[in-house]
């Protein structure tokens, strides 16, 4: 039997499931419910539920998103994950969507293959990320100058349609992760080329999820370690050959390395995140 016939003749029995599902999901009814979010700002109430992912991940790690810093996120329609991030990291007011000076404001790009409609002060890259000119646009948009490493936080929330056939299914996820882990290791800030306190544009205290936190020595308050250099956030699906893409693509780059399931992320969903903390550049004796 094809692929195809057999996820037709399934699809009523698991639309009802989904309809279930989303109707019991907590993290869609704050979605879709401005008034029962935890916060009285219009700002959270999100457009997707996985927003409330991310809001967990820079709840843990601060140093992913605050104010000043330059976001790109990739896969980001439609557009929950890039208003958590411009609301922690930039200004929504009028400027910070130019493309000059990414850091010098705060600023999110939003790139994804499919339309997204406008958020104020987040610059908006419709097209297909893993093309070489797609890349370009979004490096031409990050630096104003090829090359610049201007970014301080690469997000990919990246996930191709699911085709049903694992073995294709499992590639295509793992071309996103490869592709998003490239461009971030071209494009990150590299620890210690400009200071450690990254992300500070506007010379005010760093900020992480409303609160203000303090750095000494590397660290932040609360105990939270903070890695100078720039931080990455990458969606996987569990497979076996993401031990070697941590270990070979990953690790040698940055200072940290972890894997992190947010609790908003579906328990029977393969999905997990790489929290890559602290980018070094490259290893010794490797080029970008
Ligand atoms: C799980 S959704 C992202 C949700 C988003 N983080 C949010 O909070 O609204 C995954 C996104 O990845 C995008 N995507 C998949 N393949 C892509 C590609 N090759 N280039 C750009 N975006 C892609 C999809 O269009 C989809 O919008």
């Amino acid at each position: 039997m094809r692929a195809s016939t057999r996820l037709w003749k399934s699809s009523s029995g698991s639309s009802n499931r989904w309809l279930a599902r989303q109707q019991q999901d907590p993290y869609v009814r704050l979605r879709t419910s401005p008034s029962s979010s935890s916060s009285s700002s219009p700002a959270e109430s999100y457009r997707s539920r996985s927003a409330f992912k991310l809001v967990s991940l820079a709840a843990k790690y601060p140093a992913l998103l605050s104010r000043g810093k330059a976001v790109v996120d990739l896969g980001a329609a439609p557009g929950g994950w890039s208003q958590v991030a411009i609301n922690r990291s930039g200004s929504s007011g009028p400027g910070s969507d130019g493309e000059g000076g990414a850091r010098s404001r705060g600023k999110v790009i939003a790139v994804d293959i499919s339309p997204m409609e406008p958020i104020p002060g987040v610059s908006i890259l419709k097209g297909d990320f893993l093309t070489l000119g797609v890349q370009r646009r979004v490096r031409e948009m990050v630096g104003g100058r090829g090359g610049e490493r201007g970014v301080d936080t690469v997000l990919s929330d990246m996930m191709a349609p699911m085709s049903g056939v694992r073995g294709r299914d499992v590639q295509a996820s793992l071309d996103l992760c490869g592709a998003a882990a490239e461009f971030g290791r071209e494009v990150l800030v590299v620890g210690g080329q400009e200071g450690e306190d990254h992300g500070h544009g506007d010379g005010g205290p760093a900020e992480a999820h409303g609160e203000e936190v303090k750095k000494t020595e590397g660290k932040i308050a609360k105990g939270r370690k903070v890695y100078p250099g720039g931080n990455m956030v990458l969606k996987f699906f569990a497979h076996p050959d993401l031990e070697a893409f941590r270990k070979e693509e990953l690790e040698p780059w940055f200072a940290k390395v972890s894997v992190e399931k947010p609790k908003e992320s579906r328990s029977e969903s393969s999905e997990a995140y790489f929290i890559c903390q602290g980018f070094k550049g490259p290893p010794t004796g490797q080029k970008t």
